[in-house]
């Protein structure tokens, strides 16, 4: 074609473009549709290419859905199915048998968004080393949540606070509060818990009555921890004149282990939060404001009694301790106030959770019940109850305590630990503000690492000190690395001074009617992993009548 013949060929062209477009029959919409379309597939090409690219830079995991992530996915699978575990009774609860679904499938770095909120699931001791050793002061960060805000009082606590306060709070736990001499200064509360336990086991057992564990050993922790914080045991509560009808300390930790374990459709899509679709705002804020009332009136008696003569140079309890600080290391109500709710809330559930686990795994492995009780017999007797110095010269009793830790873990995913800049973690680059969950449960059971994982097997811990395997991250039944737990040592002195005593004073059977095999161990899905039901079982005295009454 000629440039002459080009010419005339374009005139007509653009005439008859130019036509159709001042057409109204149709064709020139059909036109700018056209060209629209065209816009929109380029634009979503262009956006998803880079989604494409910024997703092959992240862990793998389940597909996700603009805007909602992956949501729709766990939404519909099938939360209420328990799955149960092959080679033993143990089972899994719902929401962690789809995590253990997602490892499976994923491996174990599972990246999830979830609405606008990006999670990693983190399920093996090599990934873990990353987050809790290699990067912890990166991974340290808590999420800003309305949980933190409310039972954080204002993330001043020492759960969800970071920065500068975060490391002065856990200094003051491991100088003052939780330290050896401070363990050691209150074992005489921890011995007359236990006095007041065993009594109480002692006169159901005479009478034949059912006991029930969980609540047994739950007053035994609520007590030594209402006692080392703020001189009182928790049925004393409802006295102190705050105008509460039979609140106690017990039921207030309660309710907040039942609103802290409530998931909500806010957590994922935070702008919807102003409309508080599930009330939770409302129940935390209610929560708190009971909580103030107590705390403050507690704290307002303490600093009358302090101020007074005899008491100024002398602290007896935490809170005492906390009051009498200065300088740079003084506190403000709210920081008191998280401090003593976090060690009330992780110090009594967690420890309780692993005796009732530890009680039902010896009922069901008569064997290994027998085996601890001689030890205890050979070691301690049967003319005295066993004192806290016993218990380093109880090897097999130990590593039931250990067996029951790694099995059973009180706490079986961590907190979030969050980023707040983008970060490598492995191959990987997570973007800033992702939330890393550590499935510590995962990491016990792994059995790459384990051998019959899903068995209680305490053999496994008898010529082996589980700091080994807790400095190779094998067994994390208390964290690591700045989020560690600050209460590990008092945690595991209760646990071992509840179980000993149990176990050194009754024979344990289970309930009339059923053999040990009857005993479930089915998994609660709660943030506090207790059996989902309670422990009931019958014990019979194997001491003398003296020992349970003094
Ligand atoms: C058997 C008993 C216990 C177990 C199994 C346990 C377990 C844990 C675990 C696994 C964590 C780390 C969570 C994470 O990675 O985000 C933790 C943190 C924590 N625990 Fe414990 N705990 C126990 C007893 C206690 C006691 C007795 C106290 C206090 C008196 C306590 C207070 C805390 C606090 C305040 C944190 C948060 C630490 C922080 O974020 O800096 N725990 N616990």
């Amino acid at each position: 074609m000629g440039s002459e013949e080009t010419r005339i060929w374009l005139l007509e062209y653009v005439q008859r473009y130019q036509s159709w477009s001042l057409d109204s029959s149709g064709v020139g919409k059909a036109l700018y549709l056209l060209a629209g379309v065209i816009f929109f597939l380029v634009g979503f090409y262009e956006l998803y290419s880079k989604r494409v690219e910024r997703m092959a830079k992240l862990p793998p995991g389940p597909f996700q859905w603009p805007k909602f992530g992956s949501l729709p996915q766990l939404m519909f699978l099938n939360w209420g199915r328990r799955t149960s575990s092959s080679s033993s009774s143990t089972t899994t609860s719902s929401l962690r048998s789809i995590l253990e679904r997602l490892v499976t499938q994923y491996g174990p770095l599972v990246f999830l968004h979830l609405g606008s909120q990006s999670f990693v699931l983190v399920s093996n001791g090599e990934m873990a080393r990353e987050v809790l050793d290699v990067h912890d002061a990166e991974y340290y960060f808590r999420p800003h949540t309305t949980v933190a805000k409310y039972l954080g009082f204002e993330f001043n606590d020492i759960g969800f606070s970071t920065g500068k306060h975060h490391r002065l709070v856990r200094k003051l736990c491991a100088t003052q509060l939780l330290s050896h001499e401070s363990l050691n200064k209150y074992e005489y509360i921890r011995n007359e818990a236990r006095a007041t336990m065993i009594n109480t086991v002692w006169k159901s057992a005479s009478h034949g009555n059912v006991i029930e564990v969980r609540d047994l050993v739950l007053d035994f922790t609520t007590n030594v921890l209402c006692r080392m914080l703020l001189s009182r045991t928790h049925l004393d509560i409802a006295n102190i004149g705050l105008g509460f009808k039979q609140e106690t300390f017990k039921s207030l930790v309660q309710e907040i282990m039942e609103v802290v374990g409530k998931l909500d459709t806010s957590m994922f899509i935070p702008w919807i939060r102003w409309l508080d679709l599930e009330g939770r705002t409302i129940e935390l804020k209610e929560l708190n404001r009971r909580l103030v009332k107590y705390f403050k009136g507690v704290i307002e008696e303490h600093e009358k009694s302090l101020e007074s003569d005899d008491r100024a140079h002398e602290s007896n309890d935490i809170l005492d301790v906390l009051l009498s600080l200065e300088g740079d290391d003084m506190l403000s109500d709210e920081a008191i106030m998280g401090i003593l709710l976090d060690m009330v809330v992780g110090g009594t559930s967690p420890s309780s959770s692993s005796v009732e686990w530890a009680l039902a795994e010896l009922v069901c492995n008569p064997v290994i019940l027998d085996k601890v009780q001689s030890e205890l017999d050979q070691n301690v007797g049967r003319d005295c109850i066993l004192k806290e110095a016993d218990l380093p010269r109880l090897p097999y009793f130990q590593a039931v305590v250990k067996e029951t830790l790694r099995l059973h873990p009180a706490i079986p995913l961590s907190l979030p630990h969050m980023n707040i800049v983008p970060f490598q973690l492995a191959n990987y680059e997570l973007p800033e503000m992702t939330s890393v969950i550590v499935n510590y449960e995962a990491i016990g059971r792994d059995s790459t690492v384990w051998q019959d994982p899903l068995e209680f097997k305490p053999e496994r811990f008898l010529n082996v000190e589980i700091s080994t395997h807790i400095k190779a991250l094998e067994v994390l039944p208390f964290g690591y690395g700045r989020r560690a737990c600050p209460g590990a040592n008092l945690g595991l002195s209760l646990v071992q001074l509840a179980l000993a005593s149990l176990v050194q004073g009754f024979d344990w059977m289970p309930c009339a009617g059923q053999i040990p095999h009857d005993i479930d161990l089915i998994e609660s899905s709660d943030f506090i992993c207790f059996k989902a039901h309670k422990l009931q079982l019958l014990g019979a005295p194997r001491l003398a009548a003296s020992v349970y009454q003094s």
